[in-house]
């Protein structure tokens, strides 16, 4: 794709929308308060000629000291609304770039986020994005009141004595070159920090949500290793930094600090031949030679505008993930069909091949197989997570890429193996920012055999979820997964194993809960316990990448020697005494 380059500050503004013109007065305001960084030096020199010409009255003494006073504070002042409105329009402007990227981000395929780790993620969405705030609140007026003050007294030099002026500037020439050297440096030295803060990342989110795991295998060392690697590798890249760019620093501060090397000694050259008057050489030996000394700020505001502009690029990169969208109604008909469907995560290796199925709306279809034979990818294809390389999955006869995407999101809901709790509510929990009133969340919690627990709660559905749900049961997270999709009330209903954290003691009340879910949707459930194709009217078996059988559960275990086998074991196990010595066989149920 040849895509035109854009101007990654244009581009900033543009993300920024309305919060631009906070950023506008912010850089007008810089402005004019950079112009009066200038005035002081106009009003000594005027000062000084009318001393040294004895031209001097006591007005006129008290007149320049208050055209200094007054631009001295008209710059702070200045620069003081300045960073206000600057701050505003950061804040508004990182705001927006963050829902902008939360919300594309929900419509990219999850195959373009599984190719990229969590901490890298992570490093865009905060990292990245926070240098953005620093830019606009702080570096972006700073950058224009640093280059307008000097570029101000400069022009006002001139108008003095022209070749002095012009050699006031010298410095500045060797100071440029050593600045170019440090920005051809900058960028691979970012894209490596970058690299090395992400991995930094990735290794601290693994350490963090591993850490049961962590401790019941006792890895701590173990891991500790891999994260001390991580923090040594961003020291050594930092190590790196500091020594390659530390000397071309110190260079660009020795040599725009020394401008009296020339002034002094040229400027009194020339009043001794009388073609300087004394205010004039006083001038350039003090404002000429330090005036660069202005533009210090703007070496270490350089090398942070790399990294802006990284940042810019970074965020950009995300924003151009193609997204899901898809322009058509989500169908009034919900039957089910894949057509020839092939799929492959990597585009190597075929997970799904000629798969075909239908199912027609209101039906139930269990989907059985053995493990990694594609079962959930089935499911993730009808929810377009992921789009088939060769084939269709039609809904009601429509393209599932044809059809608006958050439309589609709308009407299927879908329960995971594993319940993922927000840091919220419980009553956040079940609605999930639908806006639900409490009497709607109460009533999904009751049908997923859920309130009483609820209410046992000591703040009922207030009472806060710790963290990453620690303070619930498999089985209750799944129960909140299943009032979740009760009120969502989604014509099309994904179980992925939703029955899998059941034990017997509360297998009556899931059974109970998926009962009420199912009613009247359309439905796929993966099923790893056979015990749940009795509820549904088909069954379809996954293997040797396709939809090899499907039927009724009877006409499937006649046809199929994979559930033959499974069926058989199942209930085996249903079937299994146990006998302990000294005791009674029980069966078990
Ligand atoms: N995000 C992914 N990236 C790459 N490969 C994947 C991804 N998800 C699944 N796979 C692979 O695709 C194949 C099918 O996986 P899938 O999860 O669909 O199987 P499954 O039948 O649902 O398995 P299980 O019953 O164990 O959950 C497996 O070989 C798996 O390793």
């Amino acid at each position: 794709m040849n895509k035109t380059k854009k101007n990654p500050i244009l581009l900033l503004l543009n993300w920024a929308g309305g919060s631009k013109y906070y950023l506008m007065l912010s850089a007008l305001l810089s402005f004019f308060s950079g112009l009066c960084t200038m005035v002081p030096y106009y009003g000594l020199y005027r000062l000084m000629d009318d001393v040294f010409s004895g031209m001097y009255t006591r007005e006129s003494i008290i007149n320049y000291c208050m055209v200094i006073g007054v631009a001295v504070i008209a710059r702070f002042v200045l620069f003081g609304i300045s960073g206000i409105a600057s701050h505003k329009g950061a804040y508004g402007a990182l705001f927006k770039v963050r829902c902008m990227i939360t919300e594309h981000m929900a419509k990219v395929p999850l195959g373009a986020l599984n190719e990229r780790s969590t901490g890298e993620i992570k490093t865009v969405m905060n990292e990245e994005i926070e240098k953005l705030e620093l830019f606009l609140a702080h570096h972006f007026p700073e950058l224009i009141y640093y280059l307008t003050g000097p570029v101000a007294v400069f022009i006002y030099l001139l108008t003095v004595n022209v070749p002095l002026a012009l050699i006031s500037l010298a410095p500045l020439i060797f100071a440029v070159a050593v600045m170019a050297l440090i920005f051809r440096n900058t960028d691979y030295m970012m894209v490596r920090a970058n690299r090395s803060i992400s991995a930094l990342n990735s290794v601290m989110i693994e350490y963090i949500t591993g850490m049961k795991l962590i401790k019941a295998y006792n890895m701590g060392s173990h891991s500790f290793q891999k994260y001390s690697r991580a923090v040594e590798e961003e020291n050594s890249v930092w190590n790196e930094i500091s020594r390659k760019m530390a000397p071309l620093y110190a260079a660009f501060v020795v040599i725009i600090e020394c401008g009296m090397l020339l002034m002094v000694p040229l400027g009194g050259l020339l009043f001794l031949k009388g073609s300087l008057t004394a205010s004039a050489f006083l001038l350039f030996a003090f404002v000429g030679s330090l005036y660069l000394t202005e533009l210090r700020p703007l070496q270490e505001l350089g090398s942070n505008f790399a990294q802006v502009l990284t940042a810019i690029t970074k965020a950009e990169e995300f924003l151009s993930l193609p997204i899901f969208e898809g322009g058509y109604s989500f169908p009034g008909s919900h039957d089910i069909e894949l057509k020839d469907v092939r799929f492959s995560y990597d585009g190597k290796t075929d997970v799904l091949e000629k798969c075909s199925f239908r199912i027609k709306r209101g039906e139930k279809l269990a989907l059985v197989g053995a493990s990694g034979a594609g079962k959930s990818t089935v499911v993730e294809l009808i929810s377009r997570f992921y789009d088939v390389l060769e084939g269709e999955v039609l809904i009601g006869g429509t393209d599932v890429r044809v059809i608006n995407y958050e439309e589609l999101l709308q009407n299927i809901a879908m329960v995971f193996q594993k319940t993922f709790l927000t840091r919220d509510s419980v009553f956040e929990n079940i609605r999930m920012g639908s806006g639900a009133a409490i009497e709607q969340v109460r009533e999904a919690a009751r049908q997923a055999q859920l309130d009483s627990f609820i209410m046992s709660l000591p703040q009922g559905y207030d009472t806060k979820v710790g963290n990453f749900g620690a303070r619930f049961s498999g089985g209750e997270k799944q129960r909140i997964a299943i009032a979740r999709a009760i009120l969502k009330n989604a014509p099309i209903l994904i179980l992925d194993e939703a029955t899998s954290a059941a034990d017997p003691e509360n297998q009556l009340e899931m059974d109970r809960a998926i009962e009420n879910l199912c009613k009247g949707k359309t439905v796929i459930i993966i099923a790893h316990r056979l015990g749940v194709v009795k509820m549904c009217d088909q069954v379809a078996v996954v293997e040797n990448r396709t939809l090899s059988c499907m039927g009724t559960h009877q006409e499937v275990l006649e046809g199929n020697d994979y559930y033959r086998r499974a069926w058989a074991d199942y209930e085996a196990a249903r079937g299994i005494t146990y006998s302990m010595e000294g005791g009674d066989g029980s069966e078990r149920q």
